[in-house]
């Protein structure tokens, strides 16, 4: 009965105020109303703690809040003329009262579980969905500076509808929030990798230690993957020859690491033979960059001087180039390792016929295959698809980051290579890789 009879008030009050809104309003005597309503009722507050320009932005958030519709719509136009485009400060978040009053402090572990109950409960199924799936995968890896920009982000609006309009691009980000977090939160939200989002991420998932949560690391899809390579390219950069050269080297260490020469363990002469099958692209290229006891087979040459050198260097360097199209019998009888260079991310099933001889070869072989960044004749996202018999890589080398189809991959040896993404491209992607050790090219993602 209160309650209706308050909004009654100040819906008269606001209609006399918008019928002459020549006439100065009392405008300070509604707050009053307001202010001495609210503390006594909802938020006790020392008087004098709030300023005028505070109180005036949260009478606009009161006037939308009514119970009435047509009070609240009197009281927001009326708000809203007269307040222009003040946005009402919000209640200060718990965390922050606490440290004022310096009392004790959630921990960060504390914080993160909070964050991720407060993304499933948001009052709208739309922002549950979003929130909630970017934190199941992206709490667990946040650093307290990043959790307090996400705090701040979910938690300080005061209309849910706002942070959903920002992370779809509806409306501008404010740029209080302009950081890595909203940043990576964007991305998310693009979900350029058509990631199926139906339900809300477990509460269940709290519980997982940051640890073993830690331990999904990232899968991209092939939009994000070419967009990673492309942003290395202009704008961190980079030049092919250089990210090539390195992704190269770590192929060649990861080969070395799984298969290391009989010489270096009972000091035999023996040394591995290797058979480098090259493709057209980039991931062809990484293959021609390694150096073992190799032989190359480049059935399908490209005239850009990057390939031709690459040539070069090798006939140079005295490494045989295969030119019959090698079978799995030949694989079988001449080689010991077999590199599967043949396409990367750029891949799309299904494989053309100048390739089908050596593919078929390759999933036949039963000498261990070593596959660069994507085995080939997968399709990049959703693994092996291929009706006939796929490639199963011994040994797969990712480069940058997994692709989303190593997630089908059941071979030995599972390496990261390409030391060379910068920490800032890294964070806009919301990558979560391993650290490479010391001055290695390569670390191990076995389990
Ligand atoms: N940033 C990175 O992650 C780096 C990636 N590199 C390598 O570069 C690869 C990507 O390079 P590219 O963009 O050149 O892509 P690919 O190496 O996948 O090769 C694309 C080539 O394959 C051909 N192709 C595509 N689908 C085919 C099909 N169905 N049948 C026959 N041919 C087909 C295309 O015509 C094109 O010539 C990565 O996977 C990785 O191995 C490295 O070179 C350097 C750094």
């Amino acid at each position: 009965a209160y309650q209706s009879s308050f909004n009654s008030r100040l819906g008269f009050a606001a209609t006399a105020a918008a019928a002459s809104p020549a006439t100065e309003f009392p405008l300070q005597s509604t707050i009053n109303v307001l202010v001495e309503s609210r503390r006594s009722r909802v938020h006790p507050e020392p008087e004098g703690l709030e300023s005028l320009p505070d109180k005036k932005a949260r009478l606009l958030f009161a006037s939308r809040q009514r119970r009435l519709p047509d009070c609240a719509g009197l009281l927001h136009a009326f708000a809203d003329a007269r307040l222009e485009s003040i946005s009402p400060p919000l209640p200060l978040r718990k965390r922050q009262q606490q440290q004022q009053k310096n009392s004790a402090v959630e921990s960060v572990e504390q914080q993160r579980q909070r964050l991720l109950y407060q993304s499933r409960k948001r009052g709208m199924l739309e922002n549950g969905l979003l929130l909630s799936c970017f934190a199941d995968r992206h709490l667990p890896g946040m650093s307290p500076a990043q959790l307090d920009m996400y705090d701040a982000i979910i938690n300080e609006p005061s209309n849910d509808w706002d942070i959903f309009y920002w992370l779809t691009g509806a409306k501008p980000l404010p740029s209080r929030y302009d950081n890595e977090v909203a940043k990576a939160m964007i991305e998310f939200v693009r979900n350029e990798d058509r990631e199926s989002r139906i339900r809300n991420a477990l509460l269940s998932a709290a519980l997982a230690t940051s640890r073993a949560a830690m331990s999904s690391w990232t899968h991209l899809g092939q939009a994000s993957a070419v967009r990673i390579d492309e942003q290395l390219f202009a704008e961190y950069g980079f030049s092919v020859e250089q990210l090539m050269e390195l992704a190269g080297l770590a192929c060649a260490q990861a080969v070395h690491r799984a298969y290391p020469p009989a010489s270096e363990l009972d000091g035999s002469t023996s040394r591995p033979r290797v058979l480098i099958c090259c493709g057209p692209g980039n991931n062809g290229g990484d293959g021609a960059r390694f150096g073992y006891s190799p032989s190359v087979y480049y059935p399908k040459r490209t005239d850009k001087p990057l390939y031709r050198n690459l040539l070069k260097q090798c006939i140079g360097s005295g490494i045989p180039i295969v030119e019959s199209h090698p079978t799995a019998a030949t694989m079988a009888a001449d080689y010991d390792i077999v590199v599967d260079a043949l396409f990367g991310f750029s891949f799309k099933p299904p494989v053309r016929p100048e390739f089908e001889a050596v593919m078929s070869a390759l999933s036949g072989a039963s000498v261990p295959v070593v596959s660069i960044d994507v085995p080939s004749g997968w399709d990049v996202e959703l693994g092996p698809v291929l009706e006939t018999q796929s490639i199963q890589p011994d040994c797969l080398v990712s480069l940058t980051a997994p692709k989303m189809c190593a997630k089908h991959f059941t071979g030995r040896h599972h390496f990261l290579g390409g030391r060379f993404v910068p920490p800032e491209l890294a964070r806009s992607f919301s990558l979560n890789l391993p650290c490479y050790p010391g001055c290695e090219q390569i670390v191990s993602l076995n389990n």
